[in-house]
């Protein structure tokens, strides 16, 4: 259980339609369909009404400070399946990583592993208490492609399990080229919030609005109005 799993969902029933690609960037071939993650007949651009709705104003912004850069999606709706093998995926790559052999892991060696795991990926729950946020389709994967096409340095890549997903972990820095990464990061969150997301406290990339992740991160800032979820899992 993470603190965002106390807040109730109160599902609206908002359709999960296709993100308007054109009006963005996007991260192709798709990550974790070029991994073989099991979408079947599902696609990974799609989002809730109007988180898409959210996602254009956030481009709009983004287009006021700086013209002909985008927003680039990297992923978005994730079905339970996908979540289960994304994260069954990354527990063998950091075993790889580590040089190690699963087999042979130690039950202190796999916790470690298991926990450096769930450090940024949510767990793939059936409980409709607790879905996974990407499965609600309200979570969205991004950074930003400058104008001449080219992805922004941002310090680290999506999904790399390290301090340096940390959104500030480049806050503190004297040296010019990790100030500019963290200048980047707070481009990417001021546009996204100022259109009504809110970040991941451990991930630069990950934004959402309307989810139980967003829900809590608002009633921590605002303690006064708190907010319910109104996205649970999709079917
Ligand atoms: C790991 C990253 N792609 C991500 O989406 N993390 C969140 C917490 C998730 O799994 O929902
Ligand atoms: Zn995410």
């Amino acid at each position: 259980m993470r603190p965002y799993h106390q807040i109730p969902i109160f599902e609206c029933g908002e359709p999960l339609i296709a993100i308007p690609l054109e009006l963005f960037a996007v991260e192709s071939p798709h990550p974790y369909e070029k991994l073989g993650a099991p979408y079947g007949d599902r696609s990974p651009y799609y989002l809730r009404q109007s988180v898409i709705e959210n996602l254009i104003q956030a481009q709009n912004y983004l287009d006021v400070l700086h013209p002909n850069w985008r927003i680039q999606i990297f992923d978005a709706y994730r079905p339970i399946a996908v979540q289960q093998f994304m994260v069954d995926y990354s527990f063998a790559q950091a075993v790889h990583d580590r040089g190690l052999a699963e087999v042979e892991l130690s039950p202190n060696q796999r916790q470690e592993i298991w926990e450096a795991v769930y450090a940024i990926w949510a767990v793939p729950s059936l409980d409709e208490k607790t879905p996974p946020p990407h499965s609600t389709g309200a979570a969205v994967d991004v950074t930003l492609v400058d104008d001449s096409g080219e992805i922004v340095n941002m310090g680290s890549p999506i999904d790399e399990m390290s301090g340096r997903s940390h959104p500030d972990y480049y806050a503190n820095s004297d040296r010019p080229e990790t100030q500019n990464y963290h200048a980047h990061r707070q481009l990417l969150q001021d546009v996204m919030l100022k259109a009504g997301f809110q970040r991941n406290p451990r991930e630069w990339w990950h934004f959402s609005v309307g989810d139980q992740m967003w829900a809590w991160l608002n009633n921590q800032a605002n303690r006064a109005n708190p907010v319910t979820a109104r996205y649970g899992r999709l079917a």
